[in-house]
């Protein structure tokens, strides 16, 4: 383990290794979704990183601008207005991520939504609508993302994954993260801070896009922390635990924090992430096809509501699905 991989959000102050800088440019695989034989890139790096690049996902980046402006309107508003929206889990948060005692340097607005349709009210009206526009555009993009998994696997029907964010009642969420300069900690010697610390993600998958700020690191196999370039032309997609489960550890979760610029030349960061999971009575389990011959299924199933209950029980960093292994020796967290 480096030292980078020892650092968690109990300890703030957090420094990239010069090799792994160098390494993280090189790290991230990148997929042009509109290429015909995109399946086997997004398989391969979905199996070694649980994280990859999207270019060409055909949503344009006037729109995403627009929405930015939206959102940087909303949280440069005096905070009582921004707390006027807020209703834990959803709406205006700050600091305080989930109900478990994990702070970060953020501010943010979590939305769920039902039918294409935000359903937080109490947003500026023009905020509002934009954020439905990017949600459809952007669930667009993750149901082929999900679709290009599954034909990554072989699977006979490339409708399992996408399905399940598709249904009625499914379980999606957009969360819009500014961590802005002022809510920073100085940090001695230029180094970065932790600005939402190490976790992977619950649900099936996230959809990720930030403005030009630095700060989105993904934990390598080794445990080693590497820096992902911004790009706010593209998305990042990363794998969730649900995701593992489905395909029987053949995808893995991938392990990611965000740690924010210091000094002088700091940048405030938005990101806005899409979660997509199905509906709380819907069963996560290894689907049989990707069970392997002579491999035995490595989760219990559950029930998305059971394994969303485990989550908001669970501090940050906590390895959730270890509760659902069912065979300990045989971690896919432990393989290299
Ligand atoms: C500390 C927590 C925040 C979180 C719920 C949890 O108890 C553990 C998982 C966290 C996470 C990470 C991915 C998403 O940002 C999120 C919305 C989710 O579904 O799980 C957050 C939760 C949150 O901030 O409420
Ligand atoms: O804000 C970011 O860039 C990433 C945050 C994240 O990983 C999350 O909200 O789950
Ligand atoms: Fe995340």
């Amino acid at each position: 383990m480096t030292a980078l991989a020892t650092a968690t959000s109990c300890c703030p102050n957090v420094s990239v290794e010069p090799a792994a800088a160098v390494l993280g440019r090189a790290a991230v695989p990148v997929v042009d979704l509109s290429s015909p034989g995109s399946a086997g890139a997004v398989a391969s790096a979905c199996g070694r990183l649980g994280f990859f690049k999207a270019v060409n996902h055909g949503i344009p980046v006037g729109l995403v601008e627009k929405l930015e402006a939206e959102a940087l309107a909303f949280f440069s508003l005096p905070q009582n207005d921004k707390l006027l929206t807020s209703g834990a889990p959803l709406g205006y948060g700050h600091r305080k991520i989930g109900p478990n005692g994990d702070v970060g340097m953020l501010e943010f607005l979590m939305l769920s939504i039902g039918s294409n349709s935000v359903t937080t009210s109490a947003l500026p009206t023009v905020l509002c609508y934009m954020l439905a526009e990017y949600m459809s555009r952007v669930q667009k993009v993750a149901l082929r993302v999900l679709e290009l998994m599954a034909e990554g696997l072989g699977m006979s029907d490339t409708n399992v994954f996408s399905r399940m964010v598709q249904r009625d009642g499914s379980d999606v969420l957009l969360r819009v993260n500014h961590y802005p300069v002022a809510m920073r900690q100085p940090a001695g010697g230029g180094r970065g801070a932790v600005g939402f610390g190490e976790h992977t993600d619950p649900q099936i998958i996230a959809v990720l896009r930030s403005n030009s700020a630095s700060g989105l690191q993904i934990a390598l196999r080794d445990g080693s922390w590497v820096p992902v370039e911004p790009d706010p032309e593209s998305f990042f997609v990363n794998v969730g635990d649900s995701m593992q489960v489905l395909t029987n550890g053949r995808y893995r979760s991938v392990r990611h924090r965000v740690v924010v610029e210091a000094g002088e030349w700091a940048r405030a960061r938005l990101s806005m992430i899409y979660f997509g999971a199905p509906a709380p009575s819907e069963r996560i389990a290894p689907v049989p096809e990707l069970i392997g011959k002579g491999e035995a299924s490595r989760y219990r199933s559950f029930t998305w509501r059971e394994y969303k209950a485990a989550a908001y029980k669970s501090r940050l960093a906590d390895r959730r699905l270890d509760g659902f292994q069912l065979d300990a020796q045989g971690s896919p967290d432990d393989e290299t």
